[in-house]
């Protein structure tokens, strides 16, 4: 590395505005070297319950700061972010593999989630309505929850992160915030750029460590009164369980099997190149990510061709490298589990025209990389038609028609994003109607939201909440509502008055 990226070689929790060592640590691995470029705390359950008292304390001061004051921070948090943007786009490079450009487009999106959250301190509209009685007003208001705890996984550190630590913050909660353990250090540098900006001590809380103990800590502690999760669907609904016997309000957001739809009449070079970038970019490590392309069986070895000429132009590597397209895979299981898949979709009597393969060997040899793979002939049946994959794997479903792409699509246990290619007006508005997911995209990939719309799926993908957008509100608040009596005297409602 010629560019000194990192000045600690031991990275800290932040608890009530001070950094504090930890008794244990474990190393981050860059999975594009396997070298350790950092080491990052294995927190306990007293760190936890500190941080706790931490913001619980801190949370009554921060709730009665107005929230435009409020969003000022968040500004702040905003223009440093971009400032530091080339910095923090190599650093996400180097904990999490993605490839420069996509970790540029990732922390982009923190920055526009800064000014979008912040532009919210001036709104956080509540409703006026008409009371029933002369003399009596009637409205709703937002109120802050209290403490919550943040959960967030290793493929979009920093955005995710956003997503979830902004609408809390300027909605007047203190935030104790767990990052995956696998990438630390985008949580060090957000963390870094909330003091710069003045956030008071207490309001947000860094601990690292385990999902199974802090994650857990977290999740069952009791002044927590929301828990926001993204990851996998086995932790979130062991979450769910946990938080359902607390009572406690918990929003998930977890895996997807996505597919893109391509019609009979689409523009195919179009839709392979939306299918080869949803499918490999991020080595398919997005839970956006495209694993399934439900394709016209009129068009289907045209299609293919398309996307097998495009893979041969995908520069697998090093990440921070400029001519890379595909980076590694996040770390050994990840990698395992993707192996695995390759030999049930074998199996499963899937053909495999591309891929299939680790790469090993030379420029490969220390870090952990995986040849963009594409099945066809799959059918909806099979385990790679169904489980999320997690990796850069895409299989071909041959259809007969729309309703049937439509039937595909939905076979699924989640319901996070999809997308057709075609140039029928009328496929288009009903494919928006019947395709059952948080997110639908026409002649577009399966990846790419943006900020200000909600994020998050239906079904098997999470609990009805939602990320980002102003929706993200809902999670970190309660609605109140509240009824101001100026007739000086008792009106009794509910009462019929003849
Ligand atoms: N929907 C999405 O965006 C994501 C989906 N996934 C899916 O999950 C698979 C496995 O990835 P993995 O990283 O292990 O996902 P996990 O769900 O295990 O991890 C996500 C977050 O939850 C934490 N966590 C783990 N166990 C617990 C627990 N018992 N209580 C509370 N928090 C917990 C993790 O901590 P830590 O890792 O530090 O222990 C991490 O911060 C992937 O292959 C993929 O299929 C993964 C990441 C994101
Ligand atoms: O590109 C997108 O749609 C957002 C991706 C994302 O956050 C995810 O896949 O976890």
């Amino acid at each position: 590395m010629t560019e000194k990226l990192l000045d600690k070689e031991v990275l800290m929790n932040y608890v009530n505005g001070e950094w504090i060592e930890a008794n244990e640590t474990t190393d981050v691995i860059n999975p594009a070297t396997g070298e350790s470029i950092i080491k990052v705390p294995l927190s306990s359950q007293e760190d936890v319950d500190q941080a706790v008292k931490a913001a619980k304390a801190a949370q009554k001061e921060w709730a009665l700061v107005p929230a435009p004051m409020r969003a000022e921070v968040l500004f702040e948090v905003g223009r440093i972010m971009k400032e530091k943007k080339e910095h923090l786009s190599k650093l996400l490079t180097m904990e999490n593999g993605k490839v420069l450009e996509e970790a540029r487009g990732e922390v982009q999106e923190g920055i526009d989630m800064a000014y979008y959250m912040a532009g919210e301190g001036r709104r956080l509209f509540g409703q006026t309505t008409n009371a029933e009685l002369k003399d009596k007003f009637a409205m709703s208001v937002r109120a802050p929850i209290g403490v919550v705890g943040l959960i967030t996984p290793w493929n979009f550190p920093i955005a995710i992160a956003t997503w979830k630590s902004f609408p809390a913050i300027v909605a007047g909660n203190a935030v104790v915030w767990k990052p995956a353990t696998e990438t630390p250090l985008m949580a060090n540098e957000l963390m870094k750029i909330f003091i710069e900006a003045g956030l008071p001590k207490g309001v947000l809380n860094v601990v690292f460590g385990s999902g199974g103990t802090v994650g857990d800590a977290l999740v069952n502690h009791k002044d927590i009164r929301v828990i926001s999760f993204t990851g996998s669907n086995d932790t979130g609904r062991r979450i769910a369980a946990k938080c359902g016997e607390q009572l406690k309000k918990v929003s998930l957001e977890m895996g997807g099997k996505n597919a893109v739809t391509v019609m009979d009449d689409a523009d195919l070079e179009l839709a392979a190149e939306g299918i080869v970038w949803s499918a490999f970019g991020t080595s398919g490590q997005r839970c956006t990510a495209c694993s399934r392309v439900i394709v016209h069986e009129a068009v289907k070895e045209d299609l293919e061709q398309l996307i097998l000429k495009k893979i041969k132009e995908l520069k697998i590597g090093n990440g921070l490298h400029d001519d890379v397209k595909v980076g590694p895979i996040i770390n050994k299981a990840g990698l395992e589990k993707i192996k695995s898949y390759i030999k049930i979709g074998k199996d499963e009597g899937a053909k495999l025209i591309a891929g299939g393969n680790e790469l090993t060997g030379d420029e490969y040899a220390a870090g952990l990389y995986f040849e963009p793979t594409v099945f066809t002939d799959a059918t909806i049946d099979m385990r790679i038609s169904q489980e999320e994959i997690f990796g850069p794997v895409v299989s071909l479903i041959p259809v007969g028609s729309f309703e049937e792409a439509i039937e595909v699509n939905n076979s699924v246990e989640y319901g996070l994003s999809s997308s057709i290619f075609t140039r029928d007006v009328n496929k288009v508005f009903k494919a928006q109607r019947d395709l059952d997911t948080g997110i639908v995209y026409v002649n577009a990939g399966t990846t790419g939201a943006e900020i200000h719309l909600p994020f998050g799926g239906t079904k098997g993908t999470g609990n009805g909440h939602r990320d980002s957008g102003v929706q993200a509100l809902d999670v970190f608040t309660e609605w109140k509502a509240v009824y101001v009596d100026y007739s000086g005297k008792l009106q009794r409602a509910q009462i019929d008055v003849e």
